[in-house]
């Protein structure tokens, strides 16, 4: 089987191939601080093996839990933000029927629906609204176990899922990925008697897709997890390479890191298959919180083509050039369509009448990338043979382990956040939380000035 790949090819117009090769022993050396443990934020490295380390009986208790929810349920809200819902909603949404939603209900596959990634007081009245006819159960999850957004929907829908459900069938139904010992989430789960996972402590929440976190919602889902983690697994065994050309996780993180060293400040993520949407905003956290440091780092953004080369297609084309982007591109759709012939041809189209749509697609890109490259973007290429579990496994993995050796290579801790407690403190202050006295006396004072 063929994995993904990477092309650098078309960054090699603005970087050297030689400056590129000469980033080997520094990348080996980022390799070995992974692979020994001896760098910044060792002690979230659990990742780095995660998928060679998860045994069959964890993936039998996952996919047994995951039936139990099926069975017993219409609708299963997965209730988490960042790392504990991105990288759920990234896989679902990319193995999914785009109007699955719309589709016949079928007994044994429920709807999957997210809360607790918002604050939005609409979104959660109409959720729990929806809800109030419908037989759901709840994936709670939280590696602290007290984070504001899903402890907040979590509050909701568990009151609301024994009011309807009752206190026994509720139990059944409400299952709790969180923490082995501490936090409020684990605290709930031992007292009501939830199933529970464990999230390893050693893997943050970023790079937890591939623990119960993602595990049980995707399996919830009724796709296939062991597929996902053996493209994980072979990913894992591909970017061992010491070999700078034959490891694309290694590739991709010292072209990326040399691109910003030549001030390309901006990493546009691109997609031109949209059930990669939400994979693209996995990606963001993944890159963003590993490396916006020490007011460092490559922004991560990322945008769905060919939809929005027709709202930021002229500031790629002609803006500030401290861009580049990545192009994730799907070789072969799961469908087929052709274009059809018209007998008035009043569009014009009957030029591509009996072609696939996708090959329409695949010249978008093709002239997409010429057309930006001509513009001054560098443009990387991730070739992805078709959409399905085990190529989202390698690809999860492939940006995993490039993501550890461009944090190093960056010379910052990849697996830290300390800035996302800021705003947190702040929240806390303005809501008069207990605990939070004097920070909510200046805070009042410095609005108040
Ligand atoms: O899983 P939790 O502890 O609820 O954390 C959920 C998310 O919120 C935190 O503030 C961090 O930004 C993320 O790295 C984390 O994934």
């Amino acid at each position: 089987m063929e994995n993904i790949k990477l092309n650098i090819e078309k960054t090699l117009g603005f970087i050297s191939k030689e400056k590129l090769a000469s980033y080997e022993p520094k990348v080996k050396a980022c390799m070995e601080t992974l692979e020994k443990g001896t760098g910044l934020g060792n002690d979230f490295l659990g990742w780095l093996h995660l998928p060679s380390s998860i045994t069959q009986e964890h993936l039998d208790d996952l996919k047994a839990t995951a039936q139990v929810l099926r069975e017993n349920c219409e609708v299963v809200v997965v209730a988490g933000i960042g790392g504990s819902y991105l990288g759920a909603r990234a896989v679902i949404e990319a193995m999914s029927d785009s109007f699955a939603w719309l589709k016949e209900k079928k007994a044994g596959q429920p709807v999957i629906l997210f809360a607790g990634h918002n604050i939005g007081e609409d979104y959660l009245y109409e959720l729990t609204s929806y809800l109030q006819d419908k037989k759901f159960g709840i994936i709670n999850i939280s590696k602290s176990g007290t984070t504001t957004e899903t402890a907040l929907a979590f509050r909701l829908l568990k009151e609301q899922c024994e009011r309807q459900r009752g206190k026994e069938m509720a139990r059944k139904v409400i299952v709790a990925v969180t923490d082995a010992k501490k936090g409020a989430a684990r605290t709930t789960a031992d007292k009501e008697g939830y199933k529970s996972f464990i999230i390893p402590d050693n893997v943050g929440g970023r790079f937890s897709v591939l623990t119960p976190v993602g595990l049980l919602p995707i399996a919830v889902a009724g796709f296939d997890i062991e597929q996902l983690v053996n493209g994980a697994r072979e990913m894992e065994k591909v970017c061992a390479s010491e070999n700078l050309m034959e490891n694309p996780s290694a590739l991709y993180a010292a072209t990326r890191n040399e691109l910003y060293q030549n001030g390309k400040k901006i990493e546009i993520l691109v997609n031109f298959q949209p059930k990669l949407h939400y994979f693209m905003e996995w990606w963001k956290q993944l890159f963003g919180e590993s490396e916006g440091k020490d007011h460092k780092g490559i922004y991560p953004s990322s945008v769905d083509f060919s939809t929005d080369l027709h709202s930021m297609g002229q500031w790629i084309q002609e803006g500030e050039r401290t861009i580049y982007e990545t192009v994730v591109s799907v070789e072969t759709p799961n469908h087929e369509l052709k274009v059809p012939t018209d007998a008035e041809n009043l569009d014009g189209l009957n030029f591509l009448a009996g072609k696939r749509i996708d090959e329409v697609n695949k010249m978008a890109e093709l002239g997409t990338q010429l057309a930006h490259v001509d513009g001054g973007v560098p443009n990387m290429r991730v070739s992805v043979p078709m959409l399905n579990e085990f190529y989202l496994g390698e690809l999860i993995y492939f940006f995993e382990k490039a993501c550890g050796i461009s944090g190093y290579l960056l010379e910052v801790n990849p697996f830290n956040q300390p800035g996302v407690e800021a705003y947190k403190k702040n929240m806390f202050a303005l809501l008069n939380k207990p605990g939070y006295e004097a920070e909510s006396k200046a805070i009042q004072a410095r609005l108040n000035k």
